[in-house]
Formats: C-alpha cells, sequence, structure tokens
C-alpha cells in the first residue's frame, strides 16, 4: 500500500493531513501512532476508501479489517462459522485454526460464549481468510487484558509472511514493541 502526498481534513481550516506520504510492504508492520482525536480512524477510512482525499493518492493494496472491541464485531445472534462463511471463503480453515490455537468446536459457539482473547482470534481469522495483502488493525488488543493482548499481538505478527500490517494506537509502549516502524501522528 501506498500513500502519497495525502492532504485531508474534514474541513478546510483544520487539516489533519498535509502532504503525508507511507509506503507499507508485505512483511512489514507499521504503526500509526496518535492521540486521542489525531486522525488516525480517520486514515483507516481514507485508505478503505469511505473518504476522498482533498489531494493525493491512496495506491490500495486488498485490505481486511481487525477492530478494537471483538464483541462489537461479530453478531449476537448468528454462530462464528456463519459470520466468517458471509464474508470469506473457507478453504484453509483447519489449518488456519490449528496456526492459531484455536479449537475447531469454537467456530459452531455464538460471539458471548466466547472469551475476549478467542472472539478476537476469531476476528482475526476471518481477517485472514479473505486473504488480504494489507491488514488494517486498529488496537487490536485494546479490550483484551495483559497476557491475551500478548497473545494476540504474537498471533498478528506471526501473519507478517503473507501480509502488511497497519496498525493504529495510542499505546506507546504496544508501538515500540512490536513494529518496525513507528509514524507519529
Ligand atoms: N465525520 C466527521 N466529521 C467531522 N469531524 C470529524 C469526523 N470524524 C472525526 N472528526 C474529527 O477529526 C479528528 C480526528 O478524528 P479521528 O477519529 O480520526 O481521531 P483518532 O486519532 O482516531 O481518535 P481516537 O484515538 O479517539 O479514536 C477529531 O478532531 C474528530 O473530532
Amino acid at each position: 500500500m501506498k500513500i502519497e502526498d495525502l492532504t485531508f481534513g474534514y474541513s478546510e481550516e483544520k487539516l489533519l493531513y498535509r502532504n503525508f506520504s507511507l509506503t507499507l510492504y508485505a512483511g512489514e508492520i507499521v504503526t500509526i501512532l496518535g492521540p486521542s482525536g489525531s486522525g488516525k480512524s480517520t486514515l483507516f477510512e481514507l485508505i478503505a476508501g469511505n473518504l476522498k482525499p482533498m489531494a493525493g493518492v491512496i495506491e490500495k493494496a486488498p485490505f481486511s479489517q481487525v477492530f478494537q472491541d471483538p464483541y462489537s464485531s461479530f453478531h449476537p445472534t448468528y454462530t462464528i462459522e456463519n459470520q466468517i462463511a458471509d464474508v470469506a471463503p473457507l478453504e484453509g480453515m483447519n489449518e488456519l485454526c490449528e496456526q492459531m490455537g484455536f479449537a475447531r468446536e469454537l467456530l459452531e459457539k455464538r460471539p458471548h460464549e466466547l472469551s475476549g482473547g478467542q472472539l478476537q482470534r476469531a476476528s482475526i481469522l476471518r481477517a485472514l481468510l479473505m486473504k488480504p495483502r494489507l491488514l488494517l488493525a486498529d488496537e487490536p488488543t485494546s479490550a483484551l487484558d495483559n497476557l491475551i493482548q500478548l497473545d494476540v499481538m504474537r498471533l498478528l505478527l506471526e501473519t507478517l509472511d503473507r501480509v502488511g500490517i497497519l496498525m493504529i494506537t495510542h499505546d506507546r509502549d504496544l508501538a515500540k514493541w512490536c513494529s518496525d516502524r513507528v509514524v507519529e501522528l
């Protein structure tokens, strides 16, 4: 994914990005670090194509997203498997489950029957089955306790041979610990 000379603000007077450039390669994890309101989510919206840059170019790659809160990223009434099948082909699922230490039986459960860590794994599983080249991760560990946070981050890093990860966070320690590069807003 390549962002070149991006300029964007919700109003002309208050630009969030001015001539901002960033290239992300497969195998790399780049973290966008910034306080609340600095424009992190806005960048994801721009990359996803939900917002249009005022100037500049975003050269996109097929992407999928992992969200902050694993409970709100699944519909409460359907099984995990149904919800994954809605958006991604299921081939390679068994292998991925095994790789991620995600018990196959959990796929038949509904979201509230899983722990936060299990559900966040399920959301990473769903994101990866979409075979993205880019994974957009919005504070992917913030809703989890410390040990599970580490575990989920390790898991994400293990997928790096297949994808590039762009993560947003306001957690400086997390950014430093796991990133190849940190871009501070
Ligand atoms: N749809 C919108 N219309 C106008 N202004 C907006 C809109 N969405 C966000 N903003 C403003 O743009 C700025 C950046 O918001 P954004 O959500 O990208 O920040 P963030 O860094 O992701 O914050 P947080 O860490 O709290 O999620 C904020 O000042 C916000 O109030």
